[in-house]
């Protein structure tokens, strides 16, 4: 009688562990950015052939290429600015872009920026955007015009504004162009805590510099993406 009992629990328990395991794949799923046979051409140039990508929650995904290999483009149709001739992709809603060239205006303020991202994302404080120019290191510079800043510091305030929503998933476009040493290595704590805090982020980065630091790595070359090592990448 025990026996029985005990063996009808065991299969319950195992039943209730595939469940559990199943809703947990099913949620990881819907999760994920998914990216299924991206093609893009300018003119007779066809610039994608065919990208394939899957970056879960939790994940610091790079990708590398040579000049021109398309990544921007890539990132630009991730980011929905720029329209894919076929190909799909889907992620779970909320994302930050981080363009390569700054789009901020001249005029204003890095405070009023901050203030313009605040309405548009529809955020109750400001308290991310204030801790990430703490991060970024680049308070004083809180009520400063854009048009008397330097191009790194620009660029700190082009990554503020893509992360200050804390979004689930960053798309990082050489964020740290122009940053100092310093700054550089805060950049990849920062990526590191998002990621460690559930986020999926995606950086396009350099060949053979920080790419010791993804969790997956593919090289853009020809079109396609290979998923590859840092090690293949730097003998490569
Ligand atoms: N709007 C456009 N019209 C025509 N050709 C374009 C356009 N944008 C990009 N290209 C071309 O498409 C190719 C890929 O460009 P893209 O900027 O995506 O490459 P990349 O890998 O990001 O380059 P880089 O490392 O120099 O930033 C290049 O040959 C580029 O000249």
């Amino acid at each position: 009688m025990f026996n029985t009992l005990c063996n009808h629990d065991r299969s319950d328990l195992r039943r209730l562990r595939e469940i559990l395991e199943r809703s947990r794949l099913n949620l990881l799923d819907s999760l994920t950015l998914r990216v299924h046979d991206l093609h893009k051409s300018y003119g007779d140039h066809h610039v994608l052939r065919g990208i394939h990508m899957d970056l879960p929650p939790g994940c610091l995904g790079g990708v590398v290429g040579e000049n021109g290999s398309g990544k921007s483009t890539l990132l630009q149709i991730l980011a929905g600015q720029l329209s894919p001739d076929r190909g799909t992709v889907s992620y779970p809603g909320g994302l930050g872009y981080c363009p390569q060239h700054t789009v901020l205006n001249p005029t204003f303020t890095v405070d009023q920026h901050l203030r313009f991202f605040q309405v548009a994302y529809d955020l109750p404080d400001l308290r991310r955007g204030w801790e990430l120019l703490e991060i970024l290191s680049f308070t004083e510079y809180r009520h400063h015009r854009i048009g008397a800043l330097s191009e790194g510091t620009q660029q700190k305030l082009n990554l503020a504004l893509a992360l200050m929503h804390d979004p689930p998933l960053l798309l990082l476009d050489e964020p740290y162009q122009g940053f100092d040493w310093k700054t550089y290595e805060r950049f990849w704590e920062l990526a590191a805590e998002l990621r460690d805090r559930g986020r999926s982020v995606l950086v396009i980065s350099h060949i053979a510099f920080d790419i010791a630091r993804f969790d997956r790595l593919w090289h853009l070359d020809g079109g396609r993406l290979t998923p590859t090592s840092a090690d293949a990448v730097k003998d490569g």
